[in-house]
């Protein structure tokens, strides 16, 4: 699946290479700061996400800056927004949107593997962006992050699993790791797969939990292990109202 996916991503960059034209970028916040301070523990990144691979249409209704108010109405401590146009039925304009509604930081949550994108997320009011492991080598995923720190945007660097993480550790040590406990396999989530690979992440870097986080019995268990944040896309979309999804969640 993620070979498909970056496929194309790979004919987007093309015309985001002749299209794209820099601009000022506008003042960053921090996501790191953000799931620091928190004062939910674990943090909150919640989603915005219509649509995903495995399950669908998840929500036909869809007002990105509308679900985004009501998150950060809820206590998250940052949005994420999956932007990915095939697979996920995002768009950037989405992104857009939802930065003008709310105050919190903004994940750029899309197929990141090339710098000019970098710049695109930066141009468009992203404050942080996802580098996912699986879709490159560590020494190039380490250029793009050094890249996406220049641009003031904090990185988000996400692994499946200890090799993965390994892999980066060995070049790197960057600020926020991110444990999918999604198989892009078969789909199947686990959120036991997080404190598998938190155990092998070493003290100061925070620890976001991502994918498959469905009860308060699941944020229970990642708060007894430690983890930092959490980041929730189905669960939220699917609930009577973001609000009542995220005290659902923390057993409010
Ligand atoms: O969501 C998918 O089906 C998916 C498939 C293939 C690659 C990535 C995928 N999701 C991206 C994400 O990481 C999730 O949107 C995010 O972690 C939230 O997950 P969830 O709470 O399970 O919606």
């Amino acid at each position: 699946m993620l070979q498909q996916i970056l496929d194309v991503k790979k004919e987007e960059i093309t015309k985001l290479h002749r299209e794209f034209e820099g601009q000022p970028n506008q003042k960053k916040v921090s996501l790191y700061e953000a799931l620091s301070n928190s004062s939910q523990k674990p943090a909150l990144i919640a989603e915005v996400k219509k649509a995903s691979p495995s399950k669908g249409i998840i929500k036909e209704h869809y007002v990105p800056s509308e679900i985004a108010a009501a998150y950060e109405q809820g206590g998250a401590a940052a949005i994420s927004v999956l932007t990915d146009q095939r697979f996920f039925r995002g768009h950037a304009a989405d992104l857009v949107a939802v930065k003008q509604m709310v105050s919190l930081p903004v994940l750029r949550k899309d197929f990141i593997i090339d710098k000019v994108q970098i710049r695109e997320s930066a141009h468009i009011g992203a404050d942080a962006i996802l580098l996912i492991a699986a879709a490159m080598e560590p020494g190039k995923l380490h250029e793009l992050y050094e890249y996406a720190r220049e641009e003031n945007l904090d990185c988000l660097v996400e692994v499946h699993s200890v090799e993965e993480l390994e892999g980066i550790l060995d070049v790197f040590t960057p600020k926020l790791i991110g444990i999918n406990n999604r198989d892009l396999r078969n789909f199947n989530t686990d959120v036991t797969h997080t404190e598998a690979i938190a155990r092998y992440i070493p003290e100061g870097i925070l620890t976001v939990s991502e994918s498959g986080i469905k009860t308060a019995e699941d944020l229970k268990f990642l708060r007894e292990h430690n983890i930092d944040a959490i980041l929730v896309g189905e669960t939220l979309m699917r609930a009577s109202s973001p609000g009542k999804g995220i005290q659902l969640l923390y057993g409010e």
